[in-house]
């Protein structure tokens, strides 16, 4: 089963909470037809069904806190082998979250080609999540959960970029411009994969 994934590409999309992460892969997939996992947004449809786990990571969720890796990996590693005859390639938006999540993620899935990191101030990080906040309905775009959200990322989730810089697969994009032109760069460092 995990074989199915191994042809597939793999690409890392990390970044601060508000970066646009979402954003570029939803284009991405239009332009590339590659699948889309967000580990936020498989969590948050674990927390709709209302089952137990649910309400577990609801919880710690809502403080701004790290869920427990094991419980993201086999989430992303079934929605993996779901799609895996169709898949050309994978965006695995929002993880790894720390370094160990990668090591993970690679001892049980497989390494990425590609790191992409969606770069953007912090400023215009709580800017964008506040706006988001008004419409998104998620208990965690508020200032409180923000604040401790953002400190994670600069704790955790850094060094991820670091660990991967070693290995020459990260491409850097600047996410202060505007959505298309950041496209533009992200289709890029795809394009340079082939
Ligand atoms: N380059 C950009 N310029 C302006 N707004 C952007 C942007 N990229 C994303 N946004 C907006 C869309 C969302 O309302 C908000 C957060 O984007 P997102 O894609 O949901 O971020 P993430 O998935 O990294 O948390 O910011
Ligand atoms: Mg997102």
């Amino acid at each position: 089963m995990a074989d199915k994934i191994k042809d597939a590409k793999i690409i890392f999309v990390v970044g601060g909470p508000g970066s646009g992460k979402g954003t570029q892969c939803e284009k991405v997939v239009a332009k590339y037809g590659y699948t889309h996992l967000s580990s936020g947004d498989l969590l948050r449809a674990e927390v709709a069904s209302g089952s137990d786990r649910g309400k577990t990571l609801q919880a710690i969720m809502q403080k701004g806190e790290l869920v427990p890796l094991d419980t993201v990996l086999d989430m992303i590693k079934d929605a993996m082998i779901a799609k895996a005859d169709v898949s050309k390639g994978f965006l695995i938006d929002g993880y790894p979250r720390e370094v160990v999540q990668g090591e993970e993620f690679e001892k049980k899935i497989g390494a990425p080609s590609l790191l992409l990191y969606i770069d953007a101030r912090s400023e215009t990080m709580v800017k964008r999540l506040m706006k988001r906040g008004e419409t998104s309905g998620r208990a965690d775009d508020n200032e409180e959960t923000i604040k401790k959200r953002l400190d994670l990322y600069y704790k955790a989730t850094e060094p991820v970029i670091t660990f991967y810089s070693s290995r020459g697969i990260v491409r850097k994009i600047d996410s202060e411009l505007p959505v298309d032109e950041v496209f533009t760069h992200v289709a890029k460092a795809i394009d340079d994969l082939k």
